[in-house]
């Protein structure tokens, strides 16, 4: 059974539709990113989920459940992080994260999720007095007090510094890798693709693409190159016989291996087996950058500017 399964959701606002026959699968397990230009649908896709938006037509399971008809035992199981979390300016990180903790049956250690996400130094701290970044990570906490088999997560690192974003992708990962399946919505495409194993690109309330991210990449510029000397003698049949290959050109002792899919890990395989080293090493690869304007026509937000962490 799919963790999640949206199919044919429809939602209108007046006469403005937001969501145009969205459907989609998340295995358990998985992280699965949402993309997709401003106003495309995607919050409303997901508090849909989170049964904080009923949809007009179409239908929702949540490890089997409605999240409408189902909402207590979908709310024990999905936790949330949406946009603009919003809690009482006097409560204090460790108040919100013990009282979180007691709305459910089977909670997480919340000092031990108050630690995971650095927030042990401010338990005391009243929300109004946090850093964007630290109510960033405990609205992140508080997604996952309940010990949820799955988590949403929209805007995950909006407002952190580099290096913050680098540990919450690595709590994320780890996160998963006790087995809860994680939608993430981001508009930053180095989020996206580190930590999806899936992507749907959503784009006028619509799915446009669901792929992975190399997949998707791969959609819209199937074709790759690598470049690099030889540290010894090479004959070139290692390389024309790999099925990923379709030309090797040899140049003043330059190699331009052209071909499709995997194609930098078949030829870094290839050359490791014949015990040769690529020196000086080019790959000329597109990123999801170049994806997601392929398939929405806009440029992705960049992650800057961030707000002080404190
Ligand atoms: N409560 C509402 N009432 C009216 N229109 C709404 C409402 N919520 C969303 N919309 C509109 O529906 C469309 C989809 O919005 P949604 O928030 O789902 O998009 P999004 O992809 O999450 O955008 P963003 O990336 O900017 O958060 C937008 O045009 C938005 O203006």
């Amino acid at each position: 059974m799919a963790a999640l399964e949206v199919r044919n959701l429809h939602k209108r606002y007046g006469h403005h539709v937001a969501v145009d026959n969205i459907s989609f699968s998340v295995e358990e397990g998985e992280i699965f990113g949402i993309i997709g230009p401003n106003g495309a649908g995607k919050t409303t896709t997901v508090e849909s989920i989170a049964g904080l938006r009923t949809p007009d037509s179409g239908s929702i399971s949540v490890l089997g459940l409605d999240p409408v008809k189902d909402r207590a035992e979908v709310r024990e199981r999905l936790g949330v992080q949406l946009q603009e979390s919003s809690f009482p300016d006097a409560i204090k990180v460790a108040e919100a994260l013990e009282l979180y903790s007691s709305f459910y049956r089977d909670p997480a250690d919340w000092r031990e999720l108050m630690e995971l996400l650095g927030l042990a130094e401010k338990h005391k701290t009243r929300y109004k007095a946090l850093s964007g970044g630290q109510k960033q990570r405990l609205s992140i906490a508080l997604a996952l007090v309940g010990n949820p088999k799955v988590a949403i997560l929209d805007e995950l690192t909006t407002g952190l510094d580099p290096q913050a974003r680098r540990d919450t992708w690595s709590l994320i990962e780890r996160v998963r890798d006790t087995g809860v399946t994680i939608l993430l919505v981001t508009h930053f495409m180095d989020e996206a693709e580190r930590l999806s194993d899936r992507i749907a690109v959503i784009d006028g309330g619509r799915v446009a693409a669901v792929d992975t991210p190399e997949g998707l990449i791969a959609q819209v510029s199937p074709v790759q190159q690598v470049r690099f000397r030889v540290s010894q003698p090479l004959d070139r049949r290692v390389l024309t016989e790999l099925p990923d290959v379709s030309n090797v050109e040899i140049t003043e002792g330059r190699w331009l291996v052209t071909g499709r899919g995997q194609l930098l890990s078949s030829v870094a395989g290839a050359l490791a087996r014949a015990q040769v080293v690529a020196e000086d090493l080019r790959v000329d690869q597109r990123n999801l950058d170049d994806a997601f304007v392929a398939f929405t026509g806009r440029a992705p937000e960049s992650p800057g500017p961030r707000q002080e962490e404190g």
